[in-house]
């Protein structure tokens, strides 16, 4: 497999609280990742750096093998990296259509038929297809995860980034999302997933990596990493607070 994205000795800090500290590694194409770590490890500036929000103080980011580091937000989006957000951001007022369509000609340049094609498309993969002329305002928060899922999904992306995207759903809703998520990585688009719904994480992705105070802790097996003792420790502080 070749490498996807690359992290190479990135470091942000705002002040005295360093969010990325000297952060490296990489991610194939095609692979699913987690990401886990204690509240306020990093792990949303971690994608902030990635998708170009944030800048940083040094370091490198590379995608689908070139440097990305001083790129855009919109320029990384149209090149195929896209997230969803930990607090859904629909536009509320618009239907579930209108939003879908939003981010295939915003983001992914698309127009008339082509875009409509792929929003019913993507609309169908993540079920909303029956919510399609619904205003996203009111979408139950399932619906609105899965709109989140639309909206990136939307912009054709080779990266999706999702963040904690199975917070404050029941466990029926919860497996259903999963089975979505499990879709779209079998249909071949490389994930890096944040998730306190630890189970959720691990029945979808490969490899994981662990952040506390911006430095990379762990990266390897599920399994392994999750029976170390360093691991299992914010773990457990994890599973109390989800
Ligand atoms: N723009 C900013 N300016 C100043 N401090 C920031 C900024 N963004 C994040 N921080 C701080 O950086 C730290 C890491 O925040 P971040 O949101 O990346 O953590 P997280 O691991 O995603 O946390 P959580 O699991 O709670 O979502 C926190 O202390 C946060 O307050």
């Amino acid at each position: 497999m070749t490498t996807i994205l690359k992290l190479q000795n990135l470091r942000k800090a705002f002040g005295a609280v360093t969010v990325a500290d000297d952060q490296s590694y990489e991610v194939r194409r095609g692979e699913a990742l987690g990401v886990l770590g204690p509240n306020g490890a990093g792990k949303t500036s971690m994608f902030n750096l990635i998708t170009g929000t944030l800048k940083p103080n040094s370091g490198r980011i590379e995608f689908a093998g070139k440097d990305i580091t001083g790129w855009s937000a919109a320029r990384r989006s149209h090149a195929g990296i896209a997230r969803s957000f930990q607090v859904p951001q629909p536009f509320s007022g618009m239907t579930v259509f209108e939003n879908a369509m939003i981010a295939a000609t915003q983001s992914a340049g698309l127009n008339g038929q082509k875009a409509e094609d792929l929003c019913i498309r993507v609309l169908d993969q993540t079920e909303l297809i029956a919510k399609a002329n619904v205003p996203a305002g009111s979408l139950t928060l399932l619906e609105r995860k899965r709109l989140e899922l639309t909206r990136a999904l939307c912009t054709e992306p080779e990266l999706l980034l999702l963040d904690e995207i199975a917070g404050g759903l029941t466990e029926a809703e919860c497996q259903s999302l999963i089975n979505t998520i499990k879709e779209i990585h079998s249909s071949g688009t490389t994930i890096i997933w944040i998730e306190h719904v630890v189970h959720a994480l691990l029945s979808v992705v490969d490899r994981l990596i662990v952040v506390d105070f911006g430095k990379l802790i762990a990266d390897g097996k599920p399994k392994p990493i999750m029976n170390s003792p360093q691991v299992k420790e914010i773990y457990l502080g994890i599973e109390a607070d989800a």
